[in-house]
């Protein structure tokens, strides 16, 4: 191994499991101080300027912090993309591709798509560059998330409109016409915040992660009670759950009066994402 790669691992030890500090090891020898991925598997050494060293102290500083590397590198990958991240958005996660893989089987071609809580843009970029001739628009509560999903948009030269809303008070329009209406909105209840990591709840927006205990599927209802005035006959709610909310998720659009509701894992076998027809 490398004379920096053990002083990265050495570092983060008792920090990060042993796992978890070899792959931060990788990540800054490759992705920050730019050696080649197999000289680092060869184990091959890296001369460091002094500045180097000085990034390289002031990475691991941050990491012991716990910041998630992912803003570290102001970068996350999503769907073999690359999306700008800052504490003002939720870092993408795996479970959210999964969700717009299957949203991409399953969507006409040309489909009115509205994201509901864009934070980086995620969910809204993928599609529209996916499905190039559908709408897609974006709403999101905070300015600071609309600025960087739209930055991303930009960069990754896709087609999104985005539009400051507050989806709990928004009252629609006629103008609010969608085949389809996708959210992974806030779904962690404060109770669940005590077996939450230091990296997710000392620095991602608690705005893009919590609802009341009283309430767990606040946004989901609204969303649902909205996409019965602004879905087409027939069009489609796509939502990410908290695995625990499942059973009530159905129900409660079933209550709404939802049909076709199914409820899907994910990867890792936990109710994950909900679908439901108009
Ligand atoms: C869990 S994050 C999801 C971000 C992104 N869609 C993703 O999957 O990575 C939820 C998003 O909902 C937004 N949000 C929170 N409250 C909202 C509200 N009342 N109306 C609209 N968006 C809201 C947050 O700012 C945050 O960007």
């Amino acid at each position: 191994m490398n004379i920096t790669a053990s002083y990265i691992r050495r570092n983060l030890q008792g920090r990060y499991d042993p796992r978890e500090a070899g792959n931060l090891s990788r990540i800054i020898c490759c992705e920050i101080l730019g050696q080649q991925t197999v000289d680092y598997y060869l184990g091959k050494d890296i001369i460091l300027s002094v500045k180097e060293e000085q990034e390289l102290e002031s990475i691991l500083s941050r990491l012991h912090n716990f910041e998630p590397i992912q803003y570290i590198l102001g970068e996350a990958r999503f769907l073999g993309r690359t999306f700008r991240v800052t504490p003002g958005v939720l870092i993408p996660r795996p479970e959210t591709e999964e969700l717009v893989e299957m949203m991409l089987k399953e969507l006409s071609p040309v489909s009115r798509v509205l994201d509901v809580g864009t934070g980086s843009g995620c969910i809204a970029i993928s599609l529209a560059k996916e499905l190039p001739e559908s709408q897609v628009t974006a709403w999101d509560v905070s300015g600071e998330a609309l600025s960087i999903a739209a930055a991303n948009s930009k960069a990754l030269q896709a087609s999104v409109r985005f539009e400051q809303r507050d989806v709990l008070t928004y009252e629609p329009c006629v103008a609010d016409c969608y085949d389809v209406i996708v959210s992974n909105p806030p779904y962690v209840t404060e109770a669940e915040k005590q077996e939450m990591e230091h990296n997710v709840l000392d620095w991602e927006p608690s705005l893009a992660l919590f609802v009341p205990d009283t309430d767990p599927l606040r946004f989901y209802r609204r969303i649902a009670v909205l996409g019965l005035e602004m879905l087409t006959s027939g069009g489609k709610l796509y939502f990410e759950i908290n695995r625990a909310f499942g059973k009530d998720t159905v129900a409660m659009l079933c209550e709404t009066g939802y049909r076709a509701v199914r409820l899907q894992k994910d990867i890792s076998h936990n109710d994950r994402f909900v679908i439901a027809e108009k």
